[in-house]
């Protein structure tokens, strides 16, 4: 926060000092570049007395599609789409206030499956958009995010904003995130037993708010929706012939279209003589998740809040209400997963992978993850109005790295 010194701060008791309010405001502002979109989060912090933690004010949110990665052969193009969204940020922070508000960029699956070479490209453009931008920018402020990182600072947003970070009687909450590259389960152990059950590599210790937190994290690469839908057409991973077509069962019919991902350009349809439904796209999408993933015991039980594309397909049926998100069972998703296949006549106004991706999302969640049929999903999108997504956990780490508290 601003370390100015008020010559009449001795005068009033903080709470009373007269430009306190405006004087304590700062800013953090925070660009998620995901595999299909870039985001952007302008943060306002309010320190209401120099004894206490900083107040999350509120966020200003905007985002621009497709992602950065769709730019791996021109990076420049890529950056311009950044400095669109920092544009927003020079009319929301005060002109007196850009030194010190920093400004970060942290990327995730997309550019995390580009070559090494396409991706530094692209974030050393972006790094050039932040050195000419009039912000503090911090050392390792444009970069690839760690998957475990991901996780964690999800659910650090979503506890912090449900109130589990502070005072007693923590009851935190797992997360679950469905980008469009990878995934992500994090949840905090409450048993000895899933310590012990569970690889090294899935457990990670951190410090937040006074607390030790020991939890279970783990990012899985090429399981998010969109690649999903390539593993479960077969074409994940593979040299795409021109013109080489690729069929599923969970298609409509007499579909044939085609898709750009990661720069490909994919040819699909649906089984114009063979099966479709949902008992055929099951069995197919169970190839994609059966076997991969770990399985904690202890979830099995428990109730998770799901963002992300769990919270954009359920919307998109219906499930929940796309302003107020809800609560769901497992076992919701695939009973709109079988109505959506079984009439793929009716839903064709939709996307054509609707059935595809609410199967993929239920066999996920079911042979993947492990959980129950009656397993409780809280779908949210905003809590308090601010966003949930990993960017709000990043900003309290950066503001702390950078002595601006948290
Ligand atoms: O801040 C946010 N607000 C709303 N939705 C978000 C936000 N961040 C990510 N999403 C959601 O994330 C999903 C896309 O995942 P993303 O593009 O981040 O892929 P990735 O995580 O695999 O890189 C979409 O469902 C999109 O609505
Ligand atoms: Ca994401």
């Amino acid at each position: 926060h601003s370390n100015r010194v008020m010559w009449f701060q001795d005068f009033f008791p903080p709470n009373v000092c007269p430009i306190n309010a405006k004087a304590n405001t700062f800013y953090g502002i925070m660009f998620d570049a995901g595999s299909t979109g870039t985001r952007i989060h302008i943060y306002t912090f309010v320190q209401k007395s120099p004894e206490n933690l900083p107040e999350l004010e509120g966020e200003i949110f905007e985002s621009v599609k497709p992602g950065l990665s769709a730019y791996a052969d021109q990076p420049e193009k890529g950056a311009e789409t950044v400095k669109k969204l920092l544009d927003m940020a020079i009319d929301a922070v005060p002109p007196h206030l850009w030194k010190k508000t920093p400004v970060v960029l942290k990327a995730t699956a997309g550019l995390r499956l580009l070559s090494e070479e396409k991706a530094q490209a692209l974030l050393s453009e972006v790094k050039e958009v932040f050195e000419e931008s009039p912000f503090l920018v911090p050392e390792d402020s444009v970069g690839i995010m760690d998957g475990s990182h991901e996780g964690i600072l999800a659910w650090i947003t979503v506890n912090f904003l449900t109130g589990q970070l502070s005072g007693q009687n923590q009851q935190t909450v797992g997360t679950l995130d469905l980008g469009g590259a990878s995934t992500q389960i994090t949840f905090l152990p409450r048993f000895e037993e899933t310590l012990k059950e569970t690889p090294g590599d899935f457990l990670t210790s951190f410090e937040m708010f006074n607390s030790t937190y020991k939890l279970y994290t783990h990012s899985y690469l090429g399981f998010g929706l969109k690649a999903a839908r390539l593993a479960t057409l077969g074409a994940l991973n593979m040299e795409v012939v021109d013109g080489q077509m690729f069929h599923s069962s969970c298609l409509p019919r007499q579909l044939e279209a085609e898709w750009h991902f990661g720069g490909v350009k994919y040819r699909y349809g649906g089984n114009k003589e063979g099966e479709t439904g949902f008992k055929p796209c099951y069995l197919e999408v169970l190839k994609v998740v059966k076997g991969k993933l770990h399985q904690p015991d202890e979830i099995r039980g428990s109730s998770f809040y799901a963002f992300s594309y769990y919270y954009d397909r359920a919307a998109d049926t219906n499930l929940i209400d796309y302003e107020q998100g809800g609560v769901l069972e497992v076992r919701d998703f695939e009973r709109k997963a079988k109505e959506v296949c079984d009439n793929m006549e009716r839903y064709n106004s939709a996307s054509p992978f609707l059935c595809m991706d609410l199967t993929y999302i239920t066999a996920l969640l079911k042979e993947g993850f492990g959980f129950r049929d009656n397993t409780v999903l809280q779908l949210t999108k905003k809590v308090n109005n601010i966003e949930t997504s990993w960017t709000l956990g990043a900003t309290f780490y950066l503001l702390q790295s950078l002595g601006m508290t948290y």
